[in-house]
């Protein structure tokens, strides 16, 4: 059993932003949120950790709604790493990380032994060891998303929640941050913009156009040029690549239309 959603529905002034979604996922699989900007992968993501409520339609965790347990409980199993996580205050990285440890103290405190060895292995995981005594608000954007990620991991989740994890990571540690989500027995649900990205590192692609799923499956069942040329209005050559056993796309440059003529050049 998991975090599922039992289609779904969540209406804002008037608007219907997702639509009927239904979504299982394996146990211990990644499973890839895609979709073109303003597609609803975000909102999809914020009722599955409960935080909107769906009109219609339940989050379910290992068959119960999410709306009857407790929130700490929810923390417990649950870690979310949202697209904008921000702080103002001195605080310093170690310490953002150890955030991800209240979920786990009782009324008596917690296991302090336990809760330093998770934010060490998370420090190291996401390769902030040497930031640890670092302010959070002196670290490059990158390093505060691995700091995120970080705090999510020592939350020691079943199931983990990433909003476009990557989006301001260098490519190694994109690579680096995917392998390691990848290789962690959680069962992750991550919005991504990067086809490639989600076809090298997802079991699974569920596709989001309009609020609603209009494709689901393997990347190679998803992924195909019809799909992608659909969806993101885009021209694309998709070929699968036996050697390394995934589908590998490339883009064509883009039509402009004549609402945006290319500038004229200055003589
Ligand atoms: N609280 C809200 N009130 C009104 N509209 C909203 C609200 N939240 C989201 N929306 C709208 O719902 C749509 C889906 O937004 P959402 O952020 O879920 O998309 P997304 O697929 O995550 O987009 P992106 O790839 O740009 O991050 C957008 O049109 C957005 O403007």
């Amino acid at each position: 059993m998991s975090l599922t959603a039992e289609n779904v529905s969540w209406a804002r002034e008037g608007a219907l932003i997702v639509d009927g979604v239904t979504l299982r996922p394996e146990q211990g699989a990644t499973v890839g949120l895609l979709g073109p900007n303003g597609s609803g992968k975000s909102s999809l993501l914020r009722l599955m950790q409960g935080v909107t409520k769906p009109s219609a339609g339940a989050i379910e965790l290992d068959g119960e709604p999410l709306s009857s347990i407790p929130r700490r409980n929810i923390a417990r199993t649950v870690a979310v790493v949202s697209q904008h996580a921000q702080t103002d205050m001195d605080i310093l990285v170690e310490d953002v990380v150890r955030l991800g440890r209240i979920p786990h103290r009782g009324t008596w405190g917690g296991d302090a032994v336990a809760d330093r060895a998770a934010v060490v292995r998370a420090l190291e995981q996401t390769g902030l060891s040497d930031k640890a005594d670092r302010l959070w608000h002196t670290l490059s954007g990158g390093e505060r998303q691995r700091a995120q990620i970080a705090r999510a991991l020592a939350q020691e989740p079943r199931e983990l929640l990433l909003d476009e994890p990557t989006n301001h990571l260098d490519i190694r540690h994109q690579l680096e941050l995917l392998t390691l989500v990848t290789r962690l027995p959680m069962t992750t649900v991550v919005a991504m913009h990067d086809l490639n990205l989600a076809a090298m590192f997802c079991d699974h692609l569920v596709v989001l156009h309009g609020g609603s799923v209009v494709a689901a499956g393997t990347p190679r069942e998803v992924l195909t040029p019809e799909l992608i040329r659909d969806v993101y209005e885009v021209d694309a050559e998709v070929a699968y690549d036996d050697a390394r056993g995934r589908v590998v796309i490339s883009f064509e440059p883009a039509v402009l239309s004549s609402r945006c003529p290319a500038p004229a050049l200055q003589g």
